[in-house]
């Protein structure tokens, strides 16, 4: 349920037991409300008055003058005061009369009315009010049960009225706490993306965009162990540019680096969703194919070949490849090992070549 669909009664949780309670704890029974009561004819002749002065006092504060502002709140304020006096002298502390007073300690919070100020200004019409009620009650003893009627009946207000103001401060500390709350949770979430982004770039190659030698040791550990668990046959290409420090030294390094990345981008076309292309270094890639036979791991060779051929007809490739699996598996340094020496092999043979073998 919105907080607009509830009196600040319900939000406060004040059932009339707990006025009845409230009452008790200061003593304000029926009979000391009757005694204010009396005093309502006397009231509605002299609040005018009442008021006036009690402004008056008031607007002397500076501090009271600017928070009132202007004269139109200022008028505003005299017949809220009006009422809140006459209402005083119903004699009456029923649910309205108390929701009316939580509503004026949520005022209070709102424009910034401070405890001090409210006390002060407590103080001076109660001042007002026993001045009057001395004045014209000449029965000392009715005089002065009811001015203790009337001073219990301003605590009562008062606790009231600092319940609201004090669940409406708790009530801003609670908002700004969600909003710290979500605001740490936004962050967290973009420290994990960021993360996850860097962990990302730590396992690809600057130049090419393709896994760094850091990523292939991970892939080819865990899909050599699926490829043992499932049974299945894996392959590894090891490759090589032939003589590429000579296209680095005769065309320039940057040529270079456009090779490096062409062959990149060949050997990703390559590949199926399921294979891994990776550099291993300097002028040396792999290809991590589970699955795959070392019939079909050639054919992929020849694939990049014939593509590689397309961009760069004087440079010539070297491939070594090797099966393991299904039934016998090398571990990741012994396949590495065999295809770089099978990718040697290929190099012995003039252009590009490709050494591979059943195992
Ligand atoms: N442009 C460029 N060159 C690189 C990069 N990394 C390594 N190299 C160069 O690659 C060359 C590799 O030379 P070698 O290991 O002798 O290999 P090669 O010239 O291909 O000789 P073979 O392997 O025997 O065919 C060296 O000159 C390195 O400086 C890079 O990121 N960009």
């Amino acid at each position: 349920m919105k907080l607009t669909d509830t009196s600040l009664l319900e939000q406060m949780h004040i059932s009339d037991v707990e006025i009845q309670n409230r009452m008790r704890l200061l003593g304000l029974d029926e009979s000391a409300l009757d005694l204010i009561a009396k005093q309502r004819g006397l009231i509605e002749e002299e609040v005018d008055g009442i008021v006036n002065r009690f402004y008056d006092i008031q607007t002397e504060v500076d501090e009271i003058a600017s928070l009132i502002g202007d004269t139109e709140t200022l008028s505003r304020l005299r017949i809220a005061q009006r009422r809140y006096i006459t209402d005083l002298f119903l004699g009456v502390c029923d649910s309205d009369y108390v929701n009316n007073r939580l509503r004026i300690g949520m005022v209070h919070k709102r424009i910034g009315v401070e405890p001090k100020l409210y006390l002060s200004a407590v103080s001076t019409l109660k001042d007002l009010l026993f001045e009057l009620l001395s004045v014209h009650l000449k029965d000392k003893q009715q005089l002065a049960a009811t001015l203790s009627a009337l001073d219990k009946l301003f605590y009562f207000d008062t606790t009231l009225i600092f319940d609201t103001y004090i669940a409406s401060l708790v009530g801003e500390i609670e908002l700004a706490k969600r909003k710290t709350e979500d605001y740490a949770k936004s962050l967290e979430q973009k420290v994990a993306e960021r993360t996850r982004q860097l962990e990302k770039q730590t396992r690809l190659d600057g130049l090419t965009g393709i896994y760094n030698l850091r990523a292939v040791h991970d892939i080819l550990h865990r899909e050599l162990a699926v490829a043992q668990r499932r049974e299945s046959k894996l392959c590894l290409v090891y490759i090589d540019l032939d003589n590429f420090k000579q296209i680095n030294d005769s065309e320039g390094h940057l040529k270079g680096d456009e090779v490096l990345k062409c062959v990149a981008k060949i050997l990703l076309a390559s590949i199926r969703e399921v294979d891994a292309a990776c550099r291993y270094g300097g002028d040396e890639f792999c290809l991590i194919l589970p699955d795959c036979d070392a019939h079909n791991a050639y054919l992929v060779c020849q694939k990049v070949i014939e593509n590689f051929l397309q961009h760069y007809q004087h440079f010539s490739l070297s491939m070594g490849v090797v099966q393991t699996g299904p039934t016998r598996y090398y571990s990741d340094e012994q396949i590495i090992k065999l295809a770089d020496q099978r990718m040697y092999q290929a190099k012995e043979q003039a252009g590009c070549s490709i050494f591979h073998a059943e195992d």
